[in-house]
C-alpha cells in the first residue's frame, strides 16, 4: 500500500509534468533570447532591442554609442570588401550644385544596409536619417548583443537617458566616396552622429583601412583627444580635394600667404586631421574649413567629436549648426579646437551675407 493510502495516477503526473514544463519555458524564453542574442545568432528585432516597439519613451545614450560604435564598423568591413573586391559598380547620383558627380558604390550601398539596420532594429521609434536610399525589401535584421565595450564602460560610468523623439541619427555609410573610386584609402570613413534636439551629443568616425575609430559624447567621454597646440597665426588650413569652391583663395585672403593649405578628401578625415590621432596614414592640420554646400551626415559625427573635446564646428560667420530638418547647410564650415573660435570667425568673410561660395 502507497504511503497514507495516495495511489498517483499516470495520467495526472503526466498532466503535472506538462504544466511544469509550461511554466518553466515561460520563465525563462525571455532569458533564453537574451542569452541567443548575447552571441548574435539572429532571430527577431526584440532580441537585440534596446527599445522595444512600445517604448516609445527613452533610449540610453551609452548604448547608441555602442550601437553607433559597432555600425561603423560593421559598415566599414562593407567598405573594405567591396574596395578589395575591385568591383564598385560606381553610379552618379546626379550633380552637386557645382556641377560635381554625385558618385555613389556598392561600398555606400553595403555599408548603409548594414549600418542602417542595425540602428533601427536596435533602436525602431528613433529618427534616423542616412546619405544613401534604404531598400526596404532588401531588409536585414541585424541583432545587437547589447554588450557595452570595456573602452565606453570605462569612460561613461552611468547610463544617459533621453526622450526617443529628440533623437535624431544621421549616418554616412562612405565619407569621401569620389577619392574611395581613385583609390585614395586613407581618406574613407564611415560615420554615424546622434543629436539630441538638434545639438550633436555623440560622433563616431571610423577609418575602416586602418581600423581605427574614434568616438566621444558631450558631458560624456572619448577615446581621442585634442593635440597639445595649434598655430593660430599661420595655420595649417586643410580643405577639400573635390569639392573645394574658393576655399583657397579665402583661406590665403584671410590668414595670408605664409598658411599652408592640405587638400584632402573626406569631412572624417579633415576633423581628425586637427585631433591627437595614432594612425600613421592621417595627415595633421590647424583648422577645417569648408565653403561649398555640405550635408549633414557628412558633418554631424566630427561636430559632435570637436564639441565633446571642447573645440568647434559652426559656419563661417560662427553660427551653431542644428541637426534636425533639412539634410544640408549652407554658409560653409569652420571647425577648430584650442583655439578663440569667434576670433577667427571675425577674420573670415560671411558667404551667406556675399553670397559667394
Ligand atoms: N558642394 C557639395 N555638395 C554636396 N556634397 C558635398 C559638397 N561638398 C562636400 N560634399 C560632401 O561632403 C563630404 C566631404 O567632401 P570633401 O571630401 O570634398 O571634403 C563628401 O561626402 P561623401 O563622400 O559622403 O559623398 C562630399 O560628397
Ligand atoms: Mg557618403
Amino acid at each position: 500500500m502507497a504511503p497514507m493510502g495516495i495511489r498517483l495516477s499516470p495520467l495526472g503526473v503526466a498532466v503535472f509534468f506538462l504544466l511544469g514544463l509550461g511554466v518553466l519555458y515561460h520563465l525563462y524564453s525571455g532569458f533564453l533570447a537574451g542569452r541567443f542574442s548575447l552571441f548574435g545568432l539572429g532571430g527577431e528585432p526584440a532580441g537585440g532591442a534596446a527599445q522595444s516597439e512600445g517604448d516609445g519613451g527613452a533610449v540610453d545614450l551609452r548604448e547608441m554609442l555602442a550601437v553607433a560604435v559597432l555600425a561603423a564598423e560593421r559598415g566599414g568591413e562593407e567598405v573594405r570588401r567591396v574596395r578589395e573586391s575591385n568591383v564598385l559598380h560606381e553610379k552618379s547620383k546626379g550633380k552637386t550644385r557645382e556641377g560635381a558627380d554625385d558618385k555613389m558604390t556598392s561600398g555606400d550601398v553595403l555599408s548603409n544596409r548594414k549600418m542602417f539596420y542595425l540602428l533601427k532594429t536596435t533602436f525602431p521609434t528613433v529618427q534616423i536619417n542616412t546619405e544613401e536610399h534604404v531598400d526596404a525589401s532588401d531588409k536585414e535584421v541585424i541583432v545587437w548583443n547589447r554588450k557595452i565595450p570595456e573602452d565606453i564602460l570605462k569612460e561613461i560610468a552611468a547610463p544617459k537617458e533621453v526622450p526617443a523623439e529628440s533623437v535624431t541619427v544621421w549616418i554616412d555609410p562612405l565619407d569621401a566616396t569620389q577619392e574611395y573610386t581613385e583609390d585614395l584609402r586613407k581618406y574613407v570613413t564611415t560615420m554615424v552622429c546622434v543629436a539630441v534636439n538638434g545639438k550633436p551629443v555623440l560622433g563616431v568616425i571610423h577609418k575602416p583601412f586602418s581600423e581605427y575609430t574614434a568616438w566621444a559624447m558631450v558631458d560624456g567621454g572619448s577615446n581621442v583627444k585634442a593635440r597639445s597646440s595649434y598655430n593660430e597665426k599661420t595655420p595649417k588650413i586643410i580643405v577639400s580635394r573635390s569639392h573645394a569652391g574658393m576655399v583657397k583663395q579665402i583661406a590665403l585672403m584671410t590668414f595670408g600667404n605664409q598658411t599652408s593649405i592640405i587638400p584632402a578628401g573626406g569631412a572624417g578625415y579633415k576633423v581628425l586631421a586637427l585631433l591627437d590621432v595614432p594612425d600613421t596614414s592621417q595627415e595633421k592640420a590647424d583648422l577645417y574649413i569648408h565653403v561649398t554646400y555640405i550635408k549633414k551626415w557628412d558633418i554631424c559625427a566630427g561636430n559632435a567629436i570637436l564639441k565633446a573635446l571642447g573645440g568647434h564646428m559652426t559656419t563661417l560667420s560662427g553660427k551653431e549648426i542644428s541637426y534636425t530638418g533639412s539634410d544640408g547647410i549652407e554658409g560653409g564650415l569652420l571647425a577648430s579646437i584650442k583655439m578663440n573660435h569667434q576670433a577667427l570667425v571675425r577674420k573670415l568673410p560671411d558667404l551667406e551675407k556675399s553670397g559667394h561660395p
